[in-house]
């Protein structure tokens, strides 16, 4: 099988690309299989300058061709928030329960219809032969008041989508992947894909 090559550490991001890929015919590698020390830091201000800064340190440690993703959830009642701080937001240790712990007392006295909210997923694209570039998918949805579903990571379990009439931690990870911000963004690489690996 090819293989692809994600700088990342996060295993549910790793699932969701598993997803997406393996259909496709590549196997998903991550920082866990092919640098395990590597660790940089996101220092950027924007999805893109983040997805880049990881993309590019790994295609040059490994002189390979390398994709990224850096994501998160806007919510609009907290002007955009957590936004690029999301894996971070309630702490450095990065939990996801604290997380959407967190995000539900923040959101304790909004009402349904100002719990909007959106995943976006930008992923960056990096190899030592070409410049790199990024692609950016979106998902539009809402908080809901409670936990609900087992599946996927981070904020999935409050994330509603309207189009399902589910959390997406109730969607199986093809089901995620038809409609999430990262499908919507590999979905616009697919096309360069071919050409790149
Ligand atoms: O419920 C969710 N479903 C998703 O599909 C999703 N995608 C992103 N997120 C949130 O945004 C952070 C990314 O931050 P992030 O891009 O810096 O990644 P990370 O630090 O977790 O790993 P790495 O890839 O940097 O190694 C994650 O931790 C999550 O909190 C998601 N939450
Ligand atoms: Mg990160």
């Amino acid at each position: 099988m090819k293989k692809i090559i994600i700088a990342t550490k996060n295993k549910g991001k790793a699932k969701d690309f598993e997803a997406l890929f393996n259909p496709l015919g590549y196997e998903v590698l991550t920082l866990h299989d092919v640098a395990e020390d590597m660790d940089v830091e996101e220092t950027g201000t924007t999805f893109e300058e983040n997805a880049l800064l990881k993309a590019t340190a790994l295609a040059e440690h490994l002189q390979s061709i390398v994709i990224a993703d850096d994501s998160g959830l806007e919510v609009d009642a907290l002007d955009g928030r957590p936004g690029i701080y999301s894996a971070r937001y309630a702490g450095e240790e990065k939990s996801d329960e604290a997380n959407i712990t967190k995000l539900l007392e923040e959101l304790r006295d909004t009402k349904e219809s100002e719990r909007t909210a959106r995943f976006v997923c930008v992923i960056a694209v990096a190899s030592p032969t070409m410049e790199p570039f990024t692609v950016r998918g979106t998902c539009e949805g809402a908080i809901a008041q409670e936990r609900k579903g087992n599946n996927g990571f981070g904020y999935d379990p409050v994330f509603f989508v309207p189009s399902e009439n589910k959390m997406m931690a109730e969607l199986s990870a093809e089901e995620k992947g038809a409609i999430s911000h990262r499908g919507n963004a590999i979905k616009q690489l697919q096309s360069k894909l071919t050409a790149l690996l």
